[in-house]
């Protein structure tokens, strides 16, 4: 491809992206790879710098743009070598027209900004949500042997954690192959750490996903004890199995839960476990370094529902922990509606419980819990909160 076709071929991909951010449609990455499955032509180069193109006007973008055009417009308007692209020539972008407008700038929706303000972020703070996020690995303990990894990386700030450039690719090491590291972010790997569990705890992982945050926890327990991996999405849920097998975590327990119902399936659990994890589901805002297209999705309705689950699934969590165990609260947000303000509301209803600092070498403390910001810690955004029961 020209570099104008490159142009114009992520201009095409950010009129999918934009459809379906207003249709609540799939996420841009999914977009992209469907997009090049058809189109055999492009070189592995191709896809890189359309890829890079189109998250590029997607992070110049505060708001969902009119149009691809719009939006490629942006990325013209502060780079002159892909303004020059736009010539009208085969496979290149029709020439600019005069008084053209290109999308509006900025770094979100004006009533996101508010609430991120609300919430003590400013906005520099506010602007690194959308930096390029590094590659975060965990070096996995359970598998033994000669840990080969790739030359350019540091250590990182979680206790198992080495960070890398952007680009590096991982996936074809035979670290990476034999499950001797999983790729996660050292933010996501501390609020692991925060769950201090211990070798032969009974632990509940209850918004276990595809198990990201399980495997650490069954590398900490060191494969003993009970971990029990509960979800209500039944797809996410057996992912978790074939990770396992090659994390080698062996003897995870899963559990598919019935959402409303949750206590049905968990009812054997209850006052038994020493440490719950509730990794909520949220509104993401901690991520948008990798998701920067989530922001032209959220509303504020989304919002309440989420903090709305949020609340209900740490009150059932309540429920399952033993006198003296722990309940460990997480979102992947900056939002006090989904941080400080959901730890205040559980404290309150829970009298039962109370906070304690989960010491972690990063973070800030905001309200009951600590934050995590790509801006202070170099990690993707997270809220987490330790609960005590008495
Ligand atoms: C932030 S994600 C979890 C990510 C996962 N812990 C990881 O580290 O990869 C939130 C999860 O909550 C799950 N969830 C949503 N509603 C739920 C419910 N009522 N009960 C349990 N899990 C639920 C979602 O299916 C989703 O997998």
């Amino acid at each position: 491809m020209t570099p104008a076709a490159r142009v114009q071929a992520a201009i095409e991909v950010l009129d999918l992206v934009i459809e379906a951010a207003r249709s609540n449609g799939a996420p841009a990455d999914r977009l992209i790879g469907d997009w090049f499955r058809t189109r055999r032509f492009a070189g592995s180069g191709d896809r890189r710098a359309v890829r890079e193109l189109a998250y590029r006007a997607i992070r110049l973008c505060g708001e969902v743009p009119e149009t691809g055009r719009a939006a490629m417009l942006r990325v013209a308007g502060e780079d002159p070598q892909v303004a020059a692209l736009f010539d009208g020539s085969r496979h290149a972008p029709a020439a600019i027209v005069a008084g053209e407008q290109a999308a509006a700038g900025g770094i979100a929706p004006a009533w996101l900004m508010q609430r991120l303000a609300e919430s003590g972020i400013d906005a520099a703070q506010a602007e690194s949500l959308l930096d390029r996020a590094p590659l975060d690995i965990r070096v996995n303990t359970l598998r033994a042997g000669v840990l080969e990894l790739p030359e350019g990386g540091q250590r990182s700030v979680a206790a198992n954690g080495w960070r890398y450039p952007p680009e590096t690719r991982i996936e074809q090491t035979s670290a990476y192959l034999e499950g001797m590291v999983e790729v996660q972010d050292a933010g996501s790997q501390l609020t692991c750490e925060a769950v201090a569990v211990r070798p032969g705890e009974t632990v509940i992982d209850l918004c276990a996903g595809a198990g990201g945050k399980t495997l650490a926890l069954a590398a900490a327990m060191e494969n003993t004890g009970r971990l029990i991996a509960a979800d209500a999405d039944r797809m996410r849920l057996s992912r978790l199995a074939p990770r396992a097998q090659r994390a080698g975590a062996t003897g995870i327990e899963t559990l598919l839960l019935d959402a409303n119902r949750e206590m049905e399936a968990l009812a054997p659990f209850v006052d038994k476990a020493d440490a719950v994890l509730v990794d909520a589901p949220c509104s993401g805002t901690g991520t948008w370094r990798r998701n920067p297209e989530a922001r032209w999705r959220l509303t504020d309705k989304q919002l309440d529902r989420y903090a709305a689950i949020q609340s209900r699934l740490l009150d059932i969590a309540a429920r399952l922990v033993r006198p003296g165990g722990r309940l460990v609260f997480v979102t992947c947000s900056l939002l006090d509606a989904e941080g400080a303000g959901q730890a205040a509301g559980f404290l309150a209803r829970n009298p039962g419980f109370r906070a304690e600092t989960p010491g972690l070498p990063a973070g800030t403390p905001r309200g009951a819990g600590l934050r995590l910001s790509p801006y202070r810690d170099g990690t993707d955004g997270f809220f987490v909160a330790r609960f005590v029961r008495l």
